[in-house]
């Protein structure tokens, strides 16, 4: 049973007040809050068992390896995913795009096309720039349109046999807007191009299925779902996986090391150079079991609910138009007429509410529209109706100073 009074008790920092207000915490799409069983979880490591990992044959090196590899084998279930090796532990979304991005320099051609939609984040359009500079790749985007949905139309048609790669976010962080990656992948395949997804704004919301998708490449971070900041995942196809090259060289990720000639571990450490983020791995590992106990059915029912309420209110404000409105997540993005958007963000914070103002690391979208930016709200499960209205309340406020 969904209780949001013992979700609420789950999130110490939700009792916080700011600026002697009571703080609505509405910038999940930044970072999710960390709930007491993941903080327990990152006490308990350094409290009990701190160690390094893989290799020490002592006690506590063994418990932390034990603890680290039990979180991948629940992060691979979490994403359904074959098999734990195809499971890469990273410092988060960037890292795992930068990964796969570094291994195709040595796989692409002058001339390889490759697609990326016009609703990504910055980590999913510059690496793929730099890929392009030190290979001749050419860099081809998917329109958006006025309702922050792709132009599939012409995604179809951009796709030729020059086509190696497509990337898109499974959720965009700016407008919301689910994308409709099943039909992009199976389209990608039809010319023989691998397809990397971002899911870091979906991973908080849904429970992806790499196999059921057909994803090649699955990236997200464990802060967007309850987890600690500084570690993530890259899901690759074990096939994948193995055609690239290492990353990073270093301990952990060899095999044999001579001056002569170094041979490389296998999956997942080829890719897992020097001591990783072995309590962040153990807490992800935790959020994840979190967030399957609150329940993914649950969670969308009450982000929903609050995107639909919050919609419907703030459209009752004369001059506020809301970017973005097809098919999403709890996030509303908007404007107020003739008002700068980080503005209406400061005097929302001194009334306690948090939100996110600015291009949100997605200049493309803002380019198109026209506007330097927007006051974006992510709702998040342990959000409710009353922090809607406050957050409201709040903009009507800004409105009438700052008109
Ligand atoms: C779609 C998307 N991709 C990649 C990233 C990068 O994730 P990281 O590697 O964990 O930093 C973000 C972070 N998005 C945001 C971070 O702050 N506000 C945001 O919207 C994102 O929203």
């Amino acid at each position: 049973m969904f209780s949001i009074d013992k979700i609420r008790a789950d999130f110490p920092i939700l009792q916080r007040e700011v600026h002697g207000k009571k703080l609505v915490y509405l910038d999940n799409g930044a970072t999710s809050q960390t709930p007491q069983v993941v903080i327990d979880t990152i006490v308990d490591y350094y409290s009990n068992y701190n160690a390094n990992i893989h290799r020490g044959v002592h006690t506590l090196s063994q418990e932390a390896t034990d603890k680290y590899e039990e979180a991948r084998i629940k992060i691979q279930k979490h994403f359904n995913a074959k098999h734990s090796y195809e499971i890469i532990l990273t410092s988060g979304t960037t890292h795992g795009v930068n990964i796969v991005a570094s291994g195709f320099a040595s796989i692409l051609q002058e001339g390889d096309e490759i697609i990326v939609s016009a609703l990504e984040h910055h980590s999913n359009i510059v690496p793929w720039q730099m890929l392009c500079e030190k290979t001749g790749a050419i860099l081809k985007v998917i329109p958006m349109d006025e309702d922050g949905s792709l132009r599939m139309d012409l995604y179809h048609e951009l796709l030729n046999p020059k086509t190696k790669l497509v990337f898109c976010n499974h959720v965009s962080n700016a407008l919301g807007t689910i994308n409709p990656i099943k039909e992009i992948i199976h389209a990608a395949h039809k010319f023989g191009a691998y397809v990397l997804i971002d899911g870091a704004q979906a991973v908080p919301h849904i429970k992806p299925d790499v196999q059921a998708l057909d994803a090649d490449f699955y990236v997200a971070s464990a802060h967007k779902m309850c987890g600690p900041t500084g570690v993530g995942m890259l899901y690759g196809k074990e096939e994948l996986l193995q055609l690239l090259p290492p990353y990073q060289g270093g301990g952990e990720m060899i095999e044999t090391v001579t001056f002569e000639k170094t041979t490389y571990a296998g999956l997942p450490h080829k890719f897992e150079a020097g001591t990783p983020n072995i309590c962040g791995g153990i807490a992800f590992g935790v959020a994840v079991d979190y967030m399957n106990s609150v329940g993914f059915d649950n969670i969308e029912k009450q982000e929903n609910e609050l995107l639909s309420y919050a919609t419907q209110e703030l459209e009752k404000i004369d001059g506020l138009k809301i970017y973005g409105t097809t098919n999403k997540t709890s996030v509303i993005s908007f404007n107020l007429e003739g008002i700068h958007p980080y503005d209406v963000g400061a005097i929302l914070d001194k009334l306690g509410v948090a939100v996110r103002t600015g291009h949100h690391c997605a200049q493309p979208i803002m380019d198109f529209y026209c506007i330097p930016g927007t006051v974006r709200a992510s709702f998040s499960f342990y959000n409710t109706k009353e922090e809607v209205d406050v957050l409201v309340n709040a903009v009507k406020k800004a409105q009438m100073m700052l008109s």
